[in-house]
């Protein structure tokens, strides 16, 4: 398949929303039909936090954020797109009926998929003339975060299909899984249907309350599955003797009336609303946006967790977030510079996001070393020390560094930051970085460090190699008509 240029989203609520910010943030224009008479607020939240939690995801250098293009008709919304994703109500007939509307409208060869938790494909793309390029996608909430989404075929969708939607999610970052058979709800919402119906039993047995239900998953299993699953779990659990102990030791008990689950609880007046009040005592009165900014920030957390998980090659979503943020630096366009220009180095613009800020209400002491790491990364890059050169065994550490706080930095406040060779030999790189704000281009804190190039397999420093050192001969010897920047040669400390 080639790249997806041009994505349509045909509803826009949670499932919809969450798609046009992992289409937009991956640099894919989207056009968007939905007629709620407030989608394009909606949207705007769900892209806020979307943008939010990449923010926090990652500082790999992402595409220009596709446009949004929000139309008045299915016909406009996907008659351009290669790549058509269905996200409207869980009924059959009203699905149906707009995955008709959209294959009468769409390319030839454009894909069209269903964001539906459960229905089968067959059915969905039973009156549609080219039923051939429909499929399942389905996603897990939030779709911009979870990577996750199960590639389910009906029994008209084509092969070559599947293998382009594979390729497809693959581009913006996510895991598809190509699901062997349909089946209704396909294979994590069979699993989270048959959990969410003893759940509903607990809670209107009065086992538990919804909180207590809810820790005991976040305090113990909840944790396993985010990283082992269910059977790798279960391996783990029959000790040396692994699943087939597991399964001789745990296997009558799936006999044992452990669970209720067959028969469906009745979901009468009096259960809702026992359950919505738990969940609003639960919620302690945050709102839905606060609770998905906290899920996003833990979700960001457990990915980080695990990009360094198994002896740091990294693990499940730890490993794809490893893999797709290769990717963008590999896309990313090679930093240009002149490297004999007599002035400090534009090296990296950025923006104070949320999950920078701290309790005082500004940019968090630890944001600062971030973004000149950052920084010191991207003059790394401009002397041909990418991350082909680190897995080729060598690279510069940072061995000090001095950080002044000269002004505050707000939510939102679009800054920059400058490079400035102060000396460099075959070994030592002294470098002095300035962030500005980009507004006012006042300096709101510099960094002076000296960085060693090592031969991270042997664990010392060596000399760097003579296309890297032209490089930063022409840099240094620049630099060195300009003046001292304040500040250099600095040391924490009262004068004495
Ligand atoms: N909410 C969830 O956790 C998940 C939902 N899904 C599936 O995603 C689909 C959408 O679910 P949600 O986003 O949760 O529902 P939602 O109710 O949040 O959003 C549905 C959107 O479709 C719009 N809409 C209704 N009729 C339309 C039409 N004819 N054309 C265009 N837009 C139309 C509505 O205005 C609404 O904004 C469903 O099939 C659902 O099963 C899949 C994974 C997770
Ligand atoms: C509850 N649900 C069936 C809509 C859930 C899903 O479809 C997947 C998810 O995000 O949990």
């Amino acid at each position: 398949m080639s790249q997806i240029k041009n994505a349509a989203c045909v509803g826009g609520g949670v499932i919809g929303g969450a798609w046009v910010a992992r289409f937009a943030l991956a640099g894919i224009d989207v056009k968007i039909f939905d007629p709620h008479p407030e989608a394009e607020r909606i949207i705007g939240e769900v892209m806020a936090n979307a943008e939010r939690a990449y923010a926090m995801l990652t500082m790999a250098p992402l595409p220009p954020k596709g446009k949004l293009i929000f139309c008045k008709s299915i016909e406009e919304t996907v008659k351009d797109a290669d790549w058509i994703q269905e996200s409207v109500p869980e009924r059959l007939e009203l699905k149906r009926g707009v995955i008709t509307q959209i294959d009468a409208a769409a390319r030839p060869d454009a894909l069209i998929g269903s964001s539906t938790s459960g229905l089968l494909p067959s059915d969905l793309q039973a009156e549609m003339k080219h039923p051939e390029r429909m499929f399942v996608a389905h996603p897990y909430n939030p779709v911009y975060l979870l990577p996750l989404v199960e590639l389910v075929g009906g029994k008209k969708t084509s092969k070559t299909t599947i293998e382009r939607a594979m390729l497809g999610v693959e581009q913006i970052g996510m895991k598809g899984v190509v699901i062997a058979k349909e089946i209704e709800a396909f294979v994590g919402d069979r699993l989270l249907e048959a959990l969410w119906r003893e759940a509903l039993w607990l809670i209107q047995d009065d086992i538990c309350d919804t909180e207590t239900l809810d820790n005991v998953m976040r305090y113990s299993f909840g944790m396993r599955w985010a990283q082992m699953g269910l059977f790798e779990t279960y391996r783990i659990a029959g000790g040396e003797a692994g699943m087939r102990h597991f399964l001789a030791q745990f296997g009558p008990c799936l006999k044992w009336p452990w669970t209720k689950f067959t028969d469906v609880v009745d979901l009468d007046d009096a259960l809702v609303e026992k359950i919505g009040a738990q969940s609003d005592a639960q919620a302690a009165g945050r709102s839905i946006r606060e609770l998905e900014r906290i899920r996003d920030e833990n979700l960001v957390g457990i990915m980080h967790a695990l990009k360094s998980g198994n002896g740091g090659e990294g693990w499940g979503a730890g490993k794809l977030l490893a893999d797709f943020e290769a990717k963008l630096w590999a896309n990313a366009k090679k930093p240009e510079a002149d490297l004999g220009d007599v002035k400090p180095l534009h090296i990296l613009d950025t923006k104070v996001s949320a999950a920078w800020v701290d309790y005082n209400g500004h940019m968090t002491e630890h944001r600062y070393l971030q973004v000149f790491g950052d920084t010191s990364d991207g003059l790394l890059r401009l002397i041909g020390v990418d991350l082909e050169y680190v897995r080729d065994g060598h690279s510069y550490y940072t061995v000090e560094t001095h950080i002044r706080n000269l002004g505050e930095a707000k939510l939102g406040d679009a800054l920059y930051s400058t490079c400035q060779l102060l000396s460099s030999d075959e070994k030592r790189l002294h470098l002095f970085s300035t962030i500005y704000n980009a507004a006012t281009k006042e300096a709101v804190a510099t960094a002076e460090q000296m960085m060693l190039h090592v031969d991270s397999k042997a664990g010392k420093s060596v000399a760097a190699p003579a296309k890297v050192l032209d490089k930063l001969k022409a840099i240094t010897e620049a630099h060195a008509g300009l003046p001292t920047p304040e500040g250099a040669g600095r040391f924490v400390g009262q004068k004495r």
